[in-house]
C-alpha cells in the first residue's frame, strides 16, 4: 500500500466480466480468509455504505431513463469516494482485511474500455477519489465472454449491464486483462474456465503466497 499514512490492514480486489464466478468465490475467499484467523470486512461496489447502496439502485435500476455515460462514471466515482471514507479506509486503519467485489478497475474495464470514455479522465477522477490508495491483491476472474453468458443465462437472471451487446463485453474483458498487464505486482489472473474445485484451488494458493509475504 502507497498511500501516505499507510494502514495496517490488506485490501483485496475481486474483478471480473459478467458470470465468471465472483459471486461464487467471494464466499470461498471470506470463508478461507476468517480461516486463517483474519478479520475480514466483505465489501461491494458500486455499494458498501447506506448512501453508495442508493447510487448502486440508480446505476442498476432506471429503466424510464436512458443514463449518460458521463453521469454513470461520475456516479461510480461519486459512490466509491463514499464507499473509501465511510467503509474501506477505517477498516484498512483498524487491520482489517477488506474484500471487495470489484473496485477501480471494474471502471476502467467497463466506462473506460467498454463505453470508450477517456482513460486519462478516469486516472484524474481515480487520484481525485483515492489518492495514491490502490488494492493489495486483485484476482481477476477471468472467462470467454461466451461462457459467462450462459452462465447467467442458466442463473436466470438479468440487469441494466448485463443486457448489454457481446461486444461490449469482449471490451470489458480485453480491458480488464490490459489492466493486468500494467499492474502486474498486484493482479493474479484466474482462469475461471477451470471447474469450481480447481478455481478455488489456484484462489487458494494466490492468497497463501499474498500472506506468506
Ligand atoms: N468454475 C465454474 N464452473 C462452472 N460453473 C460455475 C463455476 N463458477 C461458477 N459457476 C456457476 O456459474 C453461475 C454464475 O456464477 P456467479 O458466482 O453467480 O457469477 P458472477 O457473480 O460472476 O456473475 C452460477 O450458476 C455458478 O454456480
Ligand atoms: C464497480 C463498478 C461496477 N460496474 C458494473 C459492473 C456490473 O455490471 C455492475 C454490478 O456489478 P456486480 O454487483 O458485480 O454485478 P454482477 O454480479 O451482476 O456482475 O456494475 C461498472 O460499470 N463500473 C464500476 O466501476
Amino acid at each position: 500500500m502507497t498511500e501516505q499514512h499507510k494502514q495496517t490492514g490488506s485490501f483485496i480486489t475481486l474483478e471480473g466480466g459478467e458470470g465468471v464466478g465472483k459471486s461464487t468465490n467471494l464466499a470461498f475467499i471470506i470463508d478461507d480468509l476468517k480461516n486463517r484467523g483474519l478479520s475480514v470486512v466483505k465489501t461491494r461496489e458500486p455499494g458498501g455504505t447506506p448512501i453508495a447502496e442508493q447510487v448502486r439502485d440508480l446505476l442498476l435500476h432506471h429503466a424510464d431513463e436512458a443514463l449518460d455515460p458521463t453521469a454513470e462514471l461520475l456516479l461510480v466515482f461519486a459512490a466509491r469516494a463514499q464507499h473509501l471514507a465511510q467503509v474501506i479506509k477505517p477498516s484498512l486503519y483498524a487491520g482489517k482485511v477488506v474484500v471487495s467485489d470489484r473496485f477501480t478497475d471494474a471502471s476502467f474495464a467497463y466506462q473506460g474500455a467498454g463505453r470508450g470514455l477517456s482513460i486519462t479522465v478516469l486516472e484524474t477522477l481515480e487520484k481525485l477519489v483515492q489518492q495514491a490508495l490502490q488494492p493489495d491483491l486483485t484476482l481477476l476472474l477471468d472467462l470467454p465472454v461466451a461462457d459467462g453468458m450462459a452462465r447467467v443465462a442458466k442463473r436466470g437472471q438479468s440487469d441494466r449491464f448485463e443486457q448489454q451487446q457481446h461486444d461490449f463485453f469482449e471490451r470489458v474483458r480485453a480491458g480488464y486483462l490490459a489492466r493486468a498487464r500494467a499492474f502486474p505486482d498486484r493482479f493474479r489472473i484466474i482462469d475461471a474456465a477451470q471447474p469450481l474445485v480447481d478455481v478455488q484451488q489456484q484462489i487458494r494458493q494466490v492468497l497463501d503466497e499474498f500472506f506468506s509475504k
